[in-house]
């Protein structure tokens, strides 16, 4: 069996979204045409699968298992759900077809009562997938699960020995810093909050998990090297270009309805609606944004 892989996750990782067909049922055929979007146009160096964007609570184990196979050439799966037991079951297939790690949300409609529960809950399933690398994903504002980040990792690796890292999708910028200055060095920080990527960079972020990767991965990638080289100019002048078009997207109304209408017009995939509760995005919202996108970000 192999052991966990000790290639450290660096990059940008696109958190993609599920293609569905017009009637709401995955479509697979879809994926092979996705993953040549993202590595020849957008440069993105992993696919962070069945997440968020990927509206992975909205889709049954069933589908989770389906998609994650067809994805499954250089990805992280998401595997977090409400019941630990379909948890286990997709980290346990994760690793039966190959993935590259696991990443788990906090339950959020029963929540963990505190960091040592949370962390409870998530060597319950690293333990059932014990060669995949695990991330903890740490989305307080949607999952209501609102304790700092760096209070999960208080010896996480003594209950979880795959433990990577974390994928932090949360504002709080110093709970960030803490779970930087407190990682081990095969330990992989990457950010998500795409708008706000240059300052977790400057904290020592080793790459970023995002949605909008998928559309403007290769100016953010260029956004990566002007900080690496130190010009501070160029990179700022890249997040100031994501943060006109999110600003003005926030307030039309973005949600992962319109989120996913953008990829769709930016890249010409046929992705599909959203599944309900999340609502497709009105067409006239739809041009408007992409237009922004257009005058914004010229094609690489
Ligand atoms: C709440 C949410 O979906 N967060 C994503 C990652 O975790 C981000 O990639 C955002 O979609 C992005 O930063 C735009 O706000
Ligand atoms: C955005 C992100 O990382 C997710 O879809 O889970």
């Amino acid at each position: 069996m192999a052991s966990v892989a000790d290639k450290k996750l660096t990059g940008l990782v696109a958190a993609t979204f599920t293609p569905l067909t017009p009637q709401g049922e995955i479509n697979l055929s879809e994926i092979g045409p996705y993953i040549d979007y993202l590595t020849e146009k957008q440069g993105v160096n992993s696919i962070f699968v069945n997440g968020t964007t990927g509206e992975s609570m909205s889709l049954s184990v069933r589908e989770r298992k389906i998609l994650a196979e067809e994805w499954c050439q250089k990805v992280i799966v998401h595997v977090g759900c409400m019941s630990l037991k379909d948890s286990q079951e997709l980290a346990c297939h994760a690793e039966q077809i190959g993935a590259d790690g696991i990443a788990v949300i906090a339950p959020s409609f029963f929540k963990p009562s505190t960091a040592e529960v949370l962390r409870a809950f998530l060597q319950e399933v690293a333990t059932v997938a014990p060669t995949m690398p695990f991330y903890y994903y740490h989305i307080p504002a949607v999952t209501g699960v609102t304790g700092q980040s760096r209070d999960v990792l208080k010896d996480i690796e003594k209950l979880i020995p795959s433990f990577r890292g974390v994928k932090f999708s949360g504002s709080d910028l110093m709970d960030f810093g803490q779970c930087v200055s407190y990682s081990q060095p095969h330990w992989s920080l990457l950010y998500g909050v795409d708008e706000q990527m240059l300052a977790a960079l400057a904290l020592g972020a080793h790459g970023a998990v995002g949605s909008t990767y998928n559309y403007i991965g290769c100016h953010v990638n260029k956004l990566i090297s002007a900080f690496n080289n130190g010009d501070l100019v160029q990179a700022r002048k890249i997040q100031f270009r994501m943060q006109e078009l999110l600003s003005y997207a926030m307030k039309l109304g973005f949600n992962l309805g319109v989120n996913k209408q953008l990829m769709i017009d930016v890249s010409g995939l046929n992705l599909g609606p959203p599944r309900l509760p999340v609502m497709p995005c009105p067409l006239d919202r739809a041009q408007a944004i992409a237009q922004k996108y257009l005058s914004i970000f010229p094609a690489c």
